[in-house]
């Protein structure tokens, strides 16, 4: 926890987000609408004597009482998927609509992807691309299980990603999940800092550019980009949208929540920010009792 003291000024009441790190995270399912409503599924869960709650901001998302959420009928089923509350928001901010084209740049193992299929009634195309191979067979088969026919996966680095296999030239959204130091996993994973250093931090920074930059030049016109992190560090947060401000043909957007969170920072570390960051969410363990996650939505302006 030593390495989130350089949090201290930016994060309010930071000891209450101290002591939320160290809580352990509850256990949380996304209803997999592909296979069944919410009602069916709470009705399920009922049945099986499996207590949860209902997200206040997205019915959707389930809070489980149980150790073994993989155990339940209503997972067997696929009719819900184990994804953490806070990564569910993502999808929620990109809002596709059935019959898009959307590409997810770093799909694997597809909490999101399926997610993004189930808001389309799994209509239109989900393009899930991850460049680990490893990571790949997991992606496909929770797209099986979850019944997301509407998923096409690929294996490339989405950095420089080519279009050309496709019959189509460009996407109508494009999520950016990127790869990053994982700081707001600690509930989750409290080895999660182990391999926490400046210098990782500064190299994953780079690959996130990269990898936006290249969602932004595949994206149409009037298009929307998310770029998400279950990271706190700003140089992987504001910095890598600063610098997609800077490069490409885009403008950071509004978007509502119904959770609580902080703004996007103004500046850090002596850059100064680009001012509408501010309508990014950093969303810490301690707002909503979850995971900590950064999300900013950018409209594509050419
Ligand atoms: C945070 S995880 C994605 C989680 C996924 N969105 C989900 O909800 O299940 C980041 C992913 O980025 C992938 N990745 C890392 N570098 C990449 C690159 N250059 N191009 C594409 N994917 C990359 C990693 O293999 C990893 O699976």
């Amino acid at each position: 926890m030593e390495s989130f003291e350089r949090y201290r000024p930016i994060i309010d009441d930071f000891e209450a987000f101290l002591a939320a790190c160290e809580r352990p995270l509850g256990n949380a399912v996304r209803v997999n609408t592909i296979k069944a409503s919410v009602e069916r599924t709470t009705t399920a869960l009922e049945e099986d004597g499996v207590a949860y709650d209902q997200a206040d901001w997205n019915p959707r998302v389930l809070r489980l009482e149980t150790n073994s959420p993989g155990s339940t009928w209503t997972s067997f089923h696929g009719f819900t998927h184990g994804q953490e509350e806070v990564s569910a928001v993502p999808p929620v901010v990109l809002d596709p609509q059935p019959g898009d084209r959307v590409w997810d740049c770093c799909a694997a193992p597809g909490g999101k992807a399926t997610q993004l299929a189930a808001l389309m009634d799994d209509r239109g195309t989900v393009v899930a691309n991850d460049s680990n191979l490893g990571r790949i067979s997991a992606l496909r088969f929770n797209a099986e299980r979850l019944g997301a026919t509407s998923l096409a996966v690929t294996n490339d680095d989405a950095r420089n990603y080519s279009l050309q296999r496709f019959l189509f030239d460009e996407f109508d959204r494009a999520l950016v999940d990127a790869p990053c130091s994982c700081e707001g996993t600690i509930r989750k994973n409290p080895d999660a800092l182990d391999n926490w250093s400046p210098d990782h931090i500064n190299s994953v920074a780079g690959i996130q550019k990269g990898i936006l930059r290249r969602a932004l030049q595949a994206t149409r016109e009037g298009g929307t980009v998310v770029y998400s992190t279950c990271t706190f560090a700003p140089e992987e947060n504001e910095a890598v949208v600063q610098h997609a401000l800077e490069t490409e043909d885009c403008r950071v957007v509004d978007f509502d929540l119904g959770l609580e969170y902080a703004p996007g920072l103004a500046e850090w570390d002596g850059e100064t920010f680009d001012s509408s960051i501010e309508q990014a969410a950093r969303i810490y363990p301690h707002h909503n009792d979850t995971g900590g996650f950064f999300v900013a939505k950018l409209e594509v302006t050419a």
